[in-house]
């Protein structure tokens, strides 16, 4: 089935109770389980300029399969510079993208899905139209069902974007990318308009998904907490430079102890340009962005 045929579903017919929930829930796993391990990601020597504006010079950053990166920096950096030339859409003026070791192309692959700030949802298309665009085949609707069901919206297929709130929409926006299977995944300051809570919600769905799916991940982040909630190494970047590649030994899921209020504090300081404070960097009584330790 192409979508054309979805369209004229009447979507609003279908009987989302709680048994085909559950059977969803249930095989949600086993489906999205097929995924591919992570892509291995590698920029080497990336230089961009935007007229006489150089943004990037001499990047090079790495990402084993599976691994999940997060990128920091001040804004006007060039995060989101380097995450599109990651995501294949746009062109560099020096060096190499490989993806598993071949040249990528210049354009967005399957397997590599990205979330931006705002969820872009079609708003003339229900939720399960909205994450099975762009799928063919007999299973694309029930695939769209079972991504839906793992970000926890089965019960809400048949509504039109519009009446969701702004964090179940990021919600349907991540199905719309797992749905495809992605070896990688591209996140955008996806979470960057979502209140406190709705923020610490979605980065342990984010979390959780990551862990059982392995896709790989780059996460451009304001947020150094939500850097270090999520991410196996924080990289800052500076003067269009690669300026600090922090990794994050925190078992998870992560909870807001001294270990994790110090290095929030270590990467603050190192995106701020302030000297790093020898101990009591957990004592700081800034607000807590993560659940607190047990
Ligand atoms: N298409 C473009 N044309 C011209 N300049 C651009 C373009 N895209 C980005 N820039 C410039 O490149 C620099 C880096 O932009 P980028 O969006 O990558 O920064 P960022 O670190 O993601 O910023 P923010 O955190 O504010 O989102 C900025 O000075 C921006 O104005």
């Amino acid at each position: 089935m192409i979508m054309s045929d979805i369209d004229t579903w009447s979507l609003g017919a279908v009987a989302v109770d709680s048994v085909a929930t559950r059977q969803a829930d249930a095989t949600t796993t086993a489906r999205l389980a097929t995924v591919q391990p992570g892509l291995h990601v590698q920029v080497q020597g990336l230089h961009k300029a935007y007229g006489q504006r150089s943004v990037l010079a001499d990047v090079d950053l790495a990402l084993a399969p599976g691994e999940f990166v997060a990128i920091v920096g001040r804004s006007g950096c060039g995060k989101s510079t380097l995450l599109r030339h990651v995501a294949g859409l746009e062109r560099a003026d020096r060096g190499a993208l490989l993806l598993d070791g071949q040249p990528a192309g210049e354009r967005l692959r399957d397997d590599v899905r990205i979330m931006f700030q705002d969820a872009r949802l079609l708003p003339w298309k229900r939720v399960l139209e909205n994450v099975a665009l762009g799928l063919e085949g007999a299973d694309a609707l029930p695939r769209a069902r079972e991504a839906l069901a793992a970000v926890g919206l089965a019960d809400r297929a048949h509504e039109w974007p519009a009446v969701l709130s702004g964090g179940q929409r990021q919600r349907v926006a991540l199905a719309r990318a797992l749905v495809h299977r992605p070896r990688l995944l591209l996140l955008d300051e996806p979470l960057g308009a979502l209140d406190a809570l709705t923020r610490i919600e979605m980065q342990q769905l984010i979390e959780q998904l990551w862990t059982q799916h392995r896709f790989t991940a780059l996460l451009v982040t304001h947020d150094v907490a939500e850097a270090v909630a999520l991410a196996d190494r924080v990289v800052l970047i500076e003067e269009q430079r690669i300026a600090f590649d922090e990794a994050v030994n925190l078992p998870r899921p992560r909870t807001r102890g001294p270990g994790f209020a110090a290095l929030e504090d270590t990467v603050l300081r190192r995106v701020l340009g302030q000297p790093a404070v020898e101990a009591a960097a957990h004592t700081t009584g800034k607000a807590a962005h993560w659940p607190a330790a047990a």
